[in-house]
Formats: C-alpha cells, sequence, structure tokens
C-alpha cells in the first residue's frame, strides 16, 4: 500500500466513529480530505443527520460540495467529536500540526471539542517530535523581530513561502517554521512561544489527542491515547 492508500483507510475508518446527530469538527489535509469524502458518502446514501464545523476554508468547501451540512464554530455550543491528520504525533501521543497552514483553527476547533481525533498513516508516529519543522502562526506586522528572537533562541526559524510570497494562512497570517530536532520538552517550547508577541498560535498540540487510527500495511490501527 502507497502512503496515499494508508491514509484513505484511516480516513474510512474515522467515519465509523461518527453518529447521528453529533457535531463533527473537520480537519485540514490529504489525509482529512479522504475522511470527508466518506463522511458525505454516508451524509448522502445513509441520510446521516451530522453538522460539520470546518478547521479551514479548503475543508469547507470540500464539506459542502458533498453536502455535509455546516456551521461556524461560533454557531456551535460545542462539538463531540474532531477528526483531523497530524505531521507528528510522539510516543507519548503529543503532536505537531499546521503542515497545511490550518493551525490555528484546528486548535480553536480542537479545544472545543469533547472527543479528539488523530487519523495519520504510520509514517508520522515517532519517539520524539521535531524533525518535521514545527510551525508557528505570527501576525505579519513585526513578524521580522519575532524572527529574529526565535533565531537568537536557537530555534532555527524559517518564514513559509511559496514562489517567493509569504502564505497566508486563512486569518491571514504568517507561518514560521522552526527547526528544533529533537523537541525535548515540548510543554517549555509551547509556553515560551505564546508569550512571543506577535505569535498568535504554535503547532503543538499537547494533551489533546484522545484517538488515534494509524494506517497500516495490515490495517488500521485504532489507539486510545486518552480517555
Ligand atoms: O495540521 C495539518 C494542517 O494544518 C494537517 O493535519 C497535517 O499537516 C497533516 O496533513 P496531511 O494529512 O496532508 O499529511
Amino acid at each position: 500500500m502507497n502512503q496515499d492508500q494508508l491514509k484513505q483507510l484511516v480516513g474510512q475508518k474515522a467515519v465509523e466513529f461518527v453518529k447521528d446527530g453529533m457535531y463533527v469538527g473537520l480537519g485540514t489535509g490529504s489525509t482529512v480530505k479522504f475522511m470527508v469524502d466518506a463522511l458525505g458518502e454516508r451524509v448522502q446514501k445513509e441520510h446521516l443527520n451530522i453538522v460539520g464545523v470546518s478547521t479551514s476554508e479548503r475543508t469547507a468547501a470540500q464539506a459542502k460540495s458533498l453536502g455535509i451540512p455546516m456551521k461556524s464554530v461560533d454557531d456551535v455550543d460545542h462539538l463531540d467529536l474532531t477528526i483531523d491528520g497530524a505531521d507528528e504525533i510522539s510516543a507519548d501521543f503529543q503532536g505537531v500540526k499546521g503542515g497545511g497552514a490550518a493551525l490555528l483553527w484546528e486548535k480553536i476547533v480542537a479545544i472545543n471539542t469533547d472527543k479528539v481525533m488523530w487519523i495519520v498513516d504510520e509514517s508520522k508516529m515517532v519517539d520524539q517530535l521535531g524533525a518535521f519543522g514545527l510551525p508557528v502562526e505570527v501576525i505579519p506586522y513585526g513578524s521580522k523581530h519575532v524572527f529574529d528572537k526565535m533565531a537568537a533562541r536557537g530555534y532555527n526559524p524559517v518564514f513559509r513561502k511559496v514562489d517567493g510570497e509569504f502564505v497566508r494562512t486563512d486569518s491571514n497570517n504568517y507561518l514560521i517554521d522552526l527547526h528544533i530536532n529533537p523537541i525535548t520538552d515540548p510543554h517549555a517550547l509551547a509556553e515560551d512561544l505564546i508569550h512571543m508577541v506577535g505569535v498568535v498560535e504554535h503547532g503543538l498540540f499537547l494533551d489533546m489527542v484522545n484517538t488515534v487510527i494509524v494506517g497500516h500495511e495490515n490495517g488500521p490501527e485504532v489507539i486510545q491515547a486518552r480517555p
């Protein structure tokens, strides 16, 4: 099985956990895209009655095109389940997210959700976080100074650009990817980053995930990370 097939496998497995009446957070990324396809199929074929809350404009457009009823996070009291991808998951189930530039909305949706599920192919499971650059969303104004402060701390920052242009998030911010490998104390790093003026949010998703579905050659593995 190639990586895309593993992503599809976990996407299809994840939607088995979606029940009638749920408010469901829909993550962002190539793995989630497969999941949203599978969810759309359940909505159409089984008339599954759910409301989706998206973590990006991209996912919202896909979900709407498949007939999944959608609401904004501000129009719901809470969410029952959020299904999202991840860039890295450590052995103690801490995560790095934001490779797809959606970390801010993803974290807002996740913290307002009863149960958070991450779906990944097995390449994302690591002993320690850090090989994947840690995305940090920053306000454009003053971002050069934030960048310099990160560099001075030895975080090896790189502005995310495509064709020489700054990547903009759905909130119109910039992203700085940090190259710290390994991240030995994610909680201390998270604490430092969130107190830097100009940082909106970082891609460390700590003590947050309840269930992880990992795609292996021989099938999906459902891991209970936290109750
Ligand atoms: O955090 C994310 C987007 O901001 C994605 O969930 C993460 O990048 C994984 O993406 P993919 O499923 O394409 O590997």
